[in-house]
């Protein structure tokens, strides 16, 4: 039995809408994304088969959302909300944000793809488009410590659009499922802990000490967030260098 018969047999024994369900179970199990009482982004969800696996991982109290240019048959689920859009139109964008409606949403997912047209770089280049429109829904939407998984295929953009994940999370992994068919050249990136600091690697600042952590590291706030700084006393002005960012706090070294 092929893998593909493997899964669309077991899609179609359990109730999912498509042999794709697997590949989001797949790659939670893996990177871990989804929490009870989550609130999910699902964009290019038809026919509804991430919906419902997302929606069985976050539980009754959590709320997913779903948005494609197709319909999307009623899931009967009360926690389960769709919108029908076209992704890179500004409008459909305006409509999601209107539904968050400044909620906090944990995780945004997409598995858009283009048609296909079968000349590999033109289907590369407008999944890269379409991976890119999902990144900057992620970007906008999600606050600090949120994820983002998205659908790309392989190609020359892959590894630009990998390193800008790379800047606005904690790290990025690429996951190929197992139930992604052997010869797709589909991959997901998860980017992990989204990342909504003012300051970035590299840069240098005039700070003063305003505390001291249980480690014993200075503490300095740029606007509300946290840089720790090794070898200072409370109360010091010193000029750092930032040199790692989490998602909640950073670090940074003294330069003078
Ligand atoms: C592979 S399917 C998604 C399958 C889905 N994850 C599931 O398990 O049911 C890709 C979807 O992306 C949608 N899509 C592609 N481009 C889009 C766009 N610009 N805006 C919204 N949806 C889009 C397609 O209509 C299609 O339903």
């Amino acid at each position: 039995m092929t893998g593909r018969d493997e899964y669309y047999n077991r899609a179609k024994q359990e109730g999912y809408r498509t042999r794709s369900a697997y590949k989001l179970q797949q790659i939670d199990a893996d990177a871990g994304v989804f929490g009870p009482g989550n609130t999910v982004i699902d964009l290019g969800a038809a026919p509804g088969g991430w919906l419902q696996v997302a929606a069985e991982a976050v539980g009754p109290s959590g709320t997913v959302i779903g948005v494609d240019f197709q319909r999307i048959r009623d899931l009967e689920s009360d926690i389960v909300d769709t919108i029908r859009g076209d992704m890179t139109d500004e409008s459909t964008k305006n409509a999601l944000r209107k539904r968050v409606n400044n909620s906090s949403v944990n995780v945004v997912l997409s598995d858009m793809a283009p048609n296909m047209t079968g000349e590999y770089s033109v289907d590369h280049a407008r999944s890269v488009h379409l991976a890119r429109q999902a990144f900057s829904v992620a970007t906008d939407i999600l606050p600090a410590g949120g994820d983002f998984i998205v659908k790309v295929f392989d190609g020359r953009d892959l590894a630009d659009f990998r390193q800008d994940v790379d800047t606005e999370f904690e790290y990025v992994k690429s996951i190929r499922p197992d139930a992604s068919r052997d010869s797709s050249s589909e991959q997901y990136l998860v980017g992990k802990h989204r990342i909504t600091a003012p300051v970035s690697p590299g840069d240098e600042l005039d700070a003063t000490v305003v505390d001291i952590g249980s480690e014993g590291d200075g503490i300095i706030k740029i606007d509300g967030y946290t840089l720790f700084v090794p070898g200072v006393e409370n109360g010091d002005s010193v000029r750092v260098r930032v040199t790692d960012l989490k998602s909640n706090v950073g670090f940074a070294e003294v330069i003078e």
